[in-house]
């Protein structure tokens, strides 16, 4: 349910989470040439994020990374599953895309280092995971976060898997949408988008911010598209929210560019820890619901 009342296991991995984790894989990722979907710098990334995610998970048997392999191109997804303790069958899930275009002439060679689009939605997904590890949280729900493949080209690792889901009857009771998290561009912080979304599940967002981020300001826009892989999971049913950077009239313009780095972004993590603490909360408050 949407009552928020678990700030004793939420406030204690919020505080542990820091910037500084996330800028550093946020470096990781855009030093591969590219992400792309169907380049080497594309399956490269997805066999590093799966080793990554993998290795911290060491010493957690109720932790599990695989890869979700897609047809007519080679870059997996990966998928980490944390399996709940008594409410396994209910699921929350995390995501963000890891790969990066400059376009639809994107090759082999192409520099695409896709800091904040994506590299910046993982990199706050792994600082959430980091945290709940080293606090020794385990869910009552199961939490995926899920690192989608070949998002710049409409979206289709997380159709293929939202449809997958749907056609296994997996009971996701949630998904949040980490898609370019660390360029402050706009006055507010956090701009809720209504559109493609859940609006129940937006004004549980809003709640989780007030709740838990008070000094933050919230505001809300309108993608008119479908502009990330939450429009993947609303068009099979289920409830999507996307926290986002900027409103739309001034997003990051340096997107599906060479520029779109790091340090265009100010070489610091401060507004994307802001979103990893929002997913956090997200997922810990609907994740410790037992049945
Ligand atoms: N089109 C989206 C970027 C994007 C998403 C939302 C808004 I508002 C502006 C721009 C994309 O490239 N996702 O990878
Ligand atoms: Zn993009
Ligand atoms: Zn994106």
């Amino acid at each position: 349910s949407y009552v928020i009342d678990n700030q004793a296991l939420v406030t204690p991995v919020l505080s542990q989470m820091q910037a500084s984790n996330i800028g550093t894989t946020i470096t990781e990722l855009s030093s591969f040439t590219n992400r792309f979907y169907t380049t080497t710098g594309g399956s490269d990334a997805s066999n590093w994020l799966k080793q990554k995610w993998a290795g911290m998970a060491t010493g957690r048997a109720d932790i599990a990374v695989t890869q979700f392999t897609h047809s007519g191109y080679n870059q997996k997804s990966v998928i980490l599953t944390i399996t709940g303790t008594d409410n396994p069958s209910e699921v929350i899930v995390l995501g963000g895309h890891l790969d990066s275009t400059v376009g639809s002439g994107t090759g082999e060679t192409s520099r695409a280092p896709g800091a904040d689009d994506d590299a910046s939605g993982i990199a706050s997904m792994t600082e959430v995971l980091r945290s709940m590890i080293a606090n020794g949280y385990k869910p009552r729900r199961t939490i995926k976060m899920i690192g989608y493949a070949a998002e710049e080209v409409g979206l289709r690792g997380s159709q293929a898997i939202a449809q997958n889901f749907k056609a296994n009857n997996v009971n996701v009771v949630g998904v949040m949408q980490l898609d370019m998290t660390n360029y402050k561009g706009s006055a507010n912080d956090i701009y809720i988008y209504t559109d493609y979304t859940d609006s129940l599940q937006n004004d549980f967002v809003a709640k989780l911010i007030t709740t838990y981020q008070p000094t933050l300001t919230i505001g809300y826009d309108r993608c008119g598209y479908g502009c990330s892989d939450h429009a993947s999971w609303t068009a099979q049913g289920y409830y999507a929210s996307m926290p986002f950077e900027t409103t739309m009239s001034q997003s990051n313009r340096y997107i599906h560019t060479v520029n779109d780095t790091f340090a265009n972004a100010g070489g610091q993590a401060n507004h994307s820890l802001k979103f990893a603490r929002l997913a956090a909360s997200f997922a810990i408050e609907l994740g410790s619901d037992g049945a």
